[in-house]
């Protein structure tokens, strides 16, 4: 089974993350990483630090020559910021009067509402929030990014490709029935400020942005991942927590701030009737079969069908408002306001980034349950077979 895990806090030294159960031969090379790291700082209306601070990237084992081993792949992406916070976040004790002026350590005892903040001070017994927001921060984000590049990589390997894309920005969203892009237009969208697809809407959501920071204020908004290239029956409806649409909603809700998922047209699905709501199955011009439409967002019963999957995620506003919301003051009980330093008024790009990774360790995860191998060779021969052996493959429409 494909399994991964992260650690590591936002103001630490690095983040580390750690893939295990990957097949031999896929190809990684650093830049890779870093590539998809510089992808996921991008977005406007991210706040200063996306800007000093760097990913340092290291790979700590599992990979030879530019190629996976077949162990686990660590993955450590240095925090630049480190030396300003060796004290404040030392694993190490610290003698209290070496800290005693530093404005850095003050105590955090205004929780900011729609954080981990408060909820996490009771639940884990601390007195003030900084050890609760340094790991609940989305700066381990970059940590699945990083892991996400290595199963993409996997995934490229067998025909599977992925793009992200921005939906929405508060209340300016693509028109309807707008184009989607492939992974061929991934640079078009990176060198697009907010990674949107619609150029038109791009610069609606630009102004968005500009009036929410002008009036001290955040926005979140939606944003989708496809797949393509995915072979049919990847998960299973046989239980539910086998379904493949099941799985990538928890991946992507375990993102922070991600407060709802659709798969294919999802919600709006419910509003339309039962002849418009589906993807009929017919001849392709070729023969082969295919579906009319891509309503389902490449997934029915819990399986991949070999159309190009679909999924969405929407982002609530960033929650550290710099118009500050009220909270209480847990050292003293009085009303206060919310602590508030710095932050991004919008993230949804970078969310778009990690949401990608997050769909393709799932992917991945579904491609090695089902193709197994130990080698890349031996899990495209699997799948070879397996597609070999469909009497009608589905040639995907929209893809
Ligand atoms: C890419 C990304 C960047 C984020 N940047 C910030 C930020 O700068 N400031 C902030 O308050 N929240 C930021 N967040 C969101 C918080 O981490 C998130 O709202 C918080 O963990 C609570 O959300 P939850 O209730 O879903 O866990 C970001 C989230 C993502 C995905
Ligand atoms: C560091 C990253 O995002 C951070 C996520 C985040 C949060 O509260 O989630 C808060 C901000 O950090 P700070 O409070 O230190 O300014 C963001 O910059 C990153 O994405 O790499």
């Amino acid at each position: 089974m494909l399994r991964w895990l992260t650690a590591g806090e936002s103001h630490g030294p690095a983040l580390v993350g750690i893939i295990e159960g990957l097949p031999a031969g896929v190809e990684l090379k650093i830049s890779d990483i870093q590539d998809a790291l510089a992808r996921r700082r991008l977005g406007y209306g991210r706040g200063a630090r996306m800007k000093f601070e760097q990913d340092q990237v290291t790979i700590i084992g599992g990979v030879r020559h530019g190629l996976t081993q077949g162990g686990p792949v660590a993955v450590q992406v240095g925090n630049t910021e480190w030396p300003k916070w060796e004290k404040v976040m030392s694993a190490e004790p610290v003698d209290p009067a070496e800290l005693a002026d530093s404005a850095r350590n003050a105590p955090l005892t205004r929780p900011r509402p729609g954080h981990a903040d408060f909820t996490g001070m009771q639940k884990y017994g601390f007195d003030e929030a900084r050890p609760v927001l340094e790991r609940a921060s989305a700066r381990e984000t970059a940590a699945r990014v990083a892991l996400g590049t290595v199963a993409a990589n996997f995934l490229k390997a067998l025909g599977i490709e992925l793009v992200s894309h921005t939906v929405s920005i508060a209340r300016v969203s693509v028109p309807e029935g707008s184009p989607v892009p492939h992974p061929r237009d991934v640079i078009a969208l990176d060198e697009d400020p907010l990674r949107c697809f619609d150029a038109e809407t791009s610069l609606a959501m630009v102004q968005e942005v500009d009036a929410a920071h002008k009036d001290g204020e955040t926005l979140g908004g939606v944003v989708e991942v496809l797949a393509y290239g995915l072979p049919p029956g990847l998960g299973s409806y046989v239980h539910w927590d086998r379904r493949l649409d099941a799985r990538l909603a928890a991946a992507l809700m375990g993102i922070q701030a991600i407060k709802g998922v659709e798969v294919g047209d999802g919600f709006q699905t419910a509003g339309r009737r039962g002849s418009e709501a589906h993807d009929e199955i017919v001849r392709g011009d070729n023969g082969t079969i295919v579906r009319s439409t891509n309503r389902a967002g490449g997934i029915e019963g819990g399986m991949s069908i070999g159309d190009a999957l679909r999924v969405r995620a929407a982002m609530k506003p960033i929650a550290t408002v710099p118009r500050a919301l009220r909270t209480i003051d847990i050292s003293t009980g009085e009303d206060a306001k919310a602590h508030h330093q710095r932050s991004d008024v919008c993230a949804v790009p970078a969310a778009g980034v990690v949401a990608e990774a997050m769909v393709a360790l799932v992917l991945a995860q579904a491609v090695t349950e089902k193709f197994g191998g130990d080698s890349v060779e031996e899990t495209a021969r699997n799948m070879r077979g397996y597609l070999a052996a469909i009497p009608e493959s589905l040639d995907s429409i929209g893809s």
